[in-house]
């Protein structure tokens, strides 16, 4: 049940007690990042999902598991909100009386102007709000499916309120670069845009494609399953993420993401027209553009 917290490398923890608001993928992985590194003097979580808060005790994730929001962060230094962004309302209204004074609270979550306009309200004077997203997750869920490693060389993005204390900005900060991973300070609204197209059109076309290919006679399912050797298997890996957690990403990243859809269709159409008519040298044209951008990601991870 318990994961013992040496101090961190070089010197004393980072913070004196982090709780943990939901203890899936995203928050084990956070956790076994602490009591590996021994960034907080103790820890401990919560979660709605009762099998998920025995999973955290029986792996040893924090140092104690907590049966309400309420106790969880009484007395936590830094609170971690890891829960579907759909939760983030209750999750406040529940955490904030008993919120610390000089505390802060951070998050997990894929869009930030529903943080800040959900969890927002609920942070009392005197605690510190720093929301932040980590550009890094797999395809599966829950306490067993985390790892420490999971946000190295990967971005965070932290979007605080222009007022914040940077002290606390840094002390966050801290946490995600002693994970490895390289830190952007963003406003909300342009990172929902930025996510949009990154992250949130890439899962809702998989989740579309997969969905047509499942919608299909039985014999030609039949076949898509024995042959999907490479691009639709690809697809299949994204279209399997979680329900609850994707279906929240869309319900708060609504208009950012109806505005790509818009010009996405825009552009399928115009693709749709180009096969029709034979237009070869505009499919060309185009897959020869998008093969540089491949190459410029790649060569971003590798610099
Ligand atoms: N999965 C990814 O690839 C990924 C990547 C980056 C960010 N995120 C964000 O991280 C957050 C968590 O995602 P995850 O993949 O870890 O999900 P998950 O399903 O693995 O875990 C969610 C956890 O939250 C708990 N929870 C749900 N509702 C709750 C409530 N009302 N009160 C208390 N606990 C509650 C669940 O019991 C569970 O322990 C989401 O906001 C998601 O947008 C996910
Ligand atoms: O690699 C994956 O499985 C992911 O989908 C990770 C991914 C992404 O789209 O890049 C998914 C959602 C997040 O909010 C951040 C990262």
């Amino acid at each position: 049940m318990t994961a013992d917290s040496a101090p961190a490398a070089g010197g004393a923890p980072l913070f004196g007690r982090i709780a943990f608001i939901g203890i899936g993928l995203i928050g084990s992985s956070l956790a076994r990042l602490v009591a590996e590194q021994g960034l907080a003097g103790s820890t401990v979580c919560t979660a709605s999902d009762p099998q998920h808060l025995a999973e955290a005790a029986e792996l040893g994730l924090t140092t104690e598991t907590a049966p309400t929001i309420a106790q969880a962060v009484a007395g936590a230094d830094l609170v971690i909100v890891a829960t579907p962004v759909g939760a983030y309302e209750a999750v406040g209204a529940a955490m904030g009386p008993h919120l610390k004074p000089g505390a802060i609270v951070t998050d997990v979550g894929s869009v930030k102007q529903a943080t800040v306009r959900d969890l927002g309200p609920f942070i009392p004077e005197g605690v510190h709000f720093v929301p932040g997203h980590p550009i890094a997750g797999t395809e599966h869920s829950g306490p067993r499916a985390g790892f420490a490693d999971l946000f190295r060389d990967r971005w965070c993005i932290l979007t605080p309120p222009p007022a914040t204390d940077p002290a606390a900005v840094d002390k966050v900060a801290a946490l995600w670069k002693a994970g490895g991973s390289m830190i952007e300070i963003m406003d909300p609204g342009h990172h929902d845009r930025v996510l949009a197209i990154t992250s949130h059109l890439p899962h809702l076309i998989a989740y579309t494609i997969v969905g047509t290919a499942t919608d299909l006679e039985e014999h030609l399912k039949q076949e898509v399953i024995k042959f999907s050797a490479s691009g639709f298997r690809d697809f299949t890996r994204i279209a399997a993420s979680d329900p609850v957690m994707w279906r929240d990403v869309f319900l708060n990243n609504r208009e950012a993401v109806l505005e790509i859809i818009q010009r996405f269709t825009e552009d399928l159409t115009a693709l749709q027209r180009a096969i029709r008519w034979g237009e070869g040298d505009k499919l060309e044209d185009l897959f020869t553009r998008t093969r540089t951008i491949r190459r410029a990601i790649i060569d971003a991870r590798q610099a």
